[in-house]
């Protein structure tokens, strides 16, 4: 059984989950999910911009899982932003899920002014009970202290890039500080962060992979975590994170390595 973390509205979130960004649109993707699901996952992070939530729906639903038991992530894409777009978009992407509401749904990237509606149709969609939790992704803290300051419902979950080397203590204390739960994409670099010697060490230590020191150091930080792989040895193996614990010092030293350093796209160019 995959833990649990509760959101600020006390809704329950796996701490660990499947990403499937580049999870391919068709088989690929249903493969990884029916595998993920029988690995014993619950979660799954799509979006809109993935092109895959049909194959998302199709293998949930194809399951046997019940919907209820599992906790559904999809995004609306920058494009989509506005009030009446953000609710076609979301109307879309249920069509496509095969699913009548979501557990989770997430501002993809902040996107100027559009974004202050895009947020009013999420809070109505919630306050429906069409979604379960809203949030963001790719928010630093103006973006989150300008949107907390001109709404009625604070985000409950904020995604951004979160690894070893782009850690960011004070985004991460800001999220605490105002419930709001940090999630990590790209949590083990694509799998770079086996080549990093001080993680390699850790493994020896504890006998297991990087890749597992770092997922199980995402989940001591209490970062939901949700690392994407469409190989079944991977899938699996990245589960396997809650039969052991991070001594405080080493955690401490994981945390060392942080160089501010981003893979993907940097968040401050996007104005809000
Ligand atoms: N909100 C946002 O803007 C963003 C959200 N995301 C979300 O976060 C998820 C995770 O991030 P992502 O960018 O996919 O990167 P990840 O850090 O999860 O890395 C995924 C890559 O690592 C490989 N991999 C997986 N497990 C292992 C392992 N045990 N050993 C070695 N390599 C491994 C995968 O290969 P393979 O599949 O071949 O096994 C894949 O190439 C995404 O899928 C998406 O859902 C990602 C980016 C931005
Ligand atoms: O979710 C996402 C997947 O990765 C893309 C490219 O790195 C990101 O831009 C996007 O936000």
């Amino acid at each position: 059984m995959i833990p649990i973390t509760k959101l600020y509205n006390g809704v329950e979130m796996p701490w660990l989950g499947l990403g499937v960004h580049r999870a391919g649109s068709g088989s690929e993707a249903e493969t990884a999910i029916q595998c993920a699901l029988r690995a014993g996952y619950r979660s799954i992070d799509t979006a809109t911009y993935y092109q895959n939530e049909r194959a998302v729906g199709k293998a949930v639903f194809e399951s046997g899982v019940r919907r209820e038991d599992i906790f559904l992530t999809t995004k609306v894409w920058n494009t989509d932003q506005g009030y009446h777009s953000t609710i076609n978009a979301f109307e879309a992407s249920l069509e496509k899920l095969q699913t009548s509401y979501l557990d989770l749904y997430l501002i993809h990237w902040p996107q100027s002014e559009l974004t202050f509606e895009t947020w009013k149709a999420m809070e109505e969609l919630y306050e429906k009970g069409q979604i379960r939790a809203i949030g963001v992704c790719n928010f630093l803290i103006p973006h989150l202290k300008r949107l907390m300051e001109n709404s009625r419902i604070k985000p409950m979950v904020n995604q951004f890039e979160f690894h070893p080397e782009l850690v960011q203590p004070e985004l991460l204390q800001f999220c605490k500080d105002n419930q709001i739960q940090p999630e990590a994409w790209r949590p083990i670099m694509k799998g770079r962060v086996n080549e990093i010697e001080f993680l390699q060490e850790l493994s020896d230590k504890y006998q297991k992979s990087p890749v597992q020191i770092v997922l199980r150091w995402d989940i001591q930080k209490e970062v939901v975590t949700i690392p994407k792989s469409v190989t079944p040895e991977r899938i699996i193996s990245n589960a396997d994170i809650f039969d052991f614990e991070l001594s405080a010092d080493d955690m401490a030293r994981i945390d060392k390595l942080d160089k501010n350093a981003r893979l993907g796209e940097d968040p401050n160019i996007h104005h809000f």
